[in-house]
Order: C-alpha cells, then sequence, then structure tokens
C-alpha cells in the first residue's frame, strides 16, 4: 500500500491551524504515522438529517477520487470513544491500524446502496457515476464476518435503501447490485 508520509497533519475544516495537542482527535502518545496528500478533492461537507455528509461540487465519472481519509495513524487503545465513528481501520503490514483523519472524507455517511467505495490508499472513489449535489455514500461494514465490528460504532440505518440492512452492527460481504468496476 502507498503511503505518503509528510511532518504536518493536513488543514482540515476543524483542524485548521490547530496545533497538534488541540486537534479534534487529540492522540497524546505514539503518533506513529501522518498520512497527507494533495488536496482537494470534488466534494464538500453538507448538513443531513443525521449530521454532516459529504456532497459532489461536479458531476463525477465512475473512478472519481471524491475524498481521501488523512491524517494520524494511532494505536486502538489511544481511541476515545467520540473518535469510533470516525476511525478508519486498515491493514498494512501484516497488523491492523487505525487512521484518525481530519480531512472531510471522515463525513461521507453510510449507506446500504452506495455510489462509492474505499480502495487500498483510503480514498473514496465513485462505483457509479455521482451527479453534483449528490450525497456521497459507502458500505460502512463490508468485510467478512470475521472481522470484529466495534460496538461503539453501532447505529440505526437510515439509508432509506430497498435492501437497508437496518442495524449496522456486524461486518458482512457486501454483494453490489448495479457496481461498475473502476479497478
Ligand atoms: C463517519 S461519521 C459520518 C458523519 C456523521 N454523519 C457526522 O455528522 O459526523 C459516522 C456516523 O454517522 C452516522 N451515520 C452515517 N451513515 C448513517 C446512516 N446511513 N444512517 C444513520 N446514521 C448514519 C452514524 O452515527 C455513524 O456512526
Amino acid at each position: 500500500m502507498a503511503i505518503n508520509i509528510a511532518n504536518k497533519v493536513p488543514n482540515s475544516e476543524k483542524n485548521m491551524g490547530l496545533p497538534a495537542e488541540s486537534r479534534l482527535f487529540p492522540c497524546k502518545t505514539l503518533i506513529k504515522e501522518v498520512i497527507c496528500d494533495n488536496r482537494p478533492y470534488p466534494t464538500i461537507p453538507i448538513n443531513v438529517s443525521y449530521g454532516k455528509g459529504l456532497q459532489a461540487t461536479h458531476d463525477c465519472p465512475v473512478g472519481t477520487v471524491m475524498e481521501k481519509f488523512e491524517g494520524i495513524v494511532v494505536e486502538y487503545s489511544e481511541l476515545g470513544s467520540d473518535d469510533i465513528p470516525y476511525v478508519l481501520n486498515f491493514f498494512h503490514d501484516g497488523q491492523w491500524r487505525w487512521l484518525l483523519a481530519s480531512t472531510p472524507a471522515i463525513y461521507a455517511n453510510h449507506s446500504c446502496q452506495p455510489n462509492a467505495k474505499i480502495n487500498g490508499q483510503q480514498e473514496i472513489v465513485a462505483i457509479r457515476p455521482i451527479k453534483a449535489g449528490e450525497q456521497v455514500l459507502f458500505v460502512y461494514n463490508n468485510d467478512t464476518e470475521d472481522q470484529l465490528w466495534d460496538p461503539l460504532w453501532t447505529f440505526d440505518c437510515k439509508c432509506g435503501a430497498k435492501n437497508c440492512q437496518g442495524l449496522i452492527n456486524t461486518y458482512r460481504p457486501w454483494e453490489p447490485v448495479h457496481e461498475q468496476s473502476v479497478e
């Protein structure tokens, strides 16, 4: 997996200009890496009925990188309960890692009928054409059931899709209905 290491956390809506100790996701110890990349992406944060969401600013074809999770990689034990809904875990160098992102990617909501997915570079990528003004949505729990779901992340899905799973409280393999190949 390609990871870009930079010497500072990228600016984001909430962390802009703040010193490390007062960031949205304070991490007191053991910052292993800082992942950051060039910005911006064709999305903006918006308000939705369940907090914030991420909205496309342009019509985007399949394969467009809509946003990217970038921030600090920490140990699970360093996470606070408020961090859990926002953390992205990924497998790297034979172990699970937790990425506390400080980019608008954290606002992308879940849908059981998504228009995007996360790729191996922690990017949110369009799996179907996304129109300007549409919310960018991916399946949070698309994985094998042997990966442990964090109970602190359980929520009632309000995506409204016909195939809505309802309570999101476990990983399950997700079969795309109309997904187009982007890789
Ligand atoms: C990564 S945050 C997404 C941004 C969040 N909406 C916010 O305002 O900060 C994940 C949390 O958003 C909420 N969420 C995301 N997708 C949802 C959905 N389809 N239905 C209900 N709540 C959802 C849940 O509370 C979830 O734990």
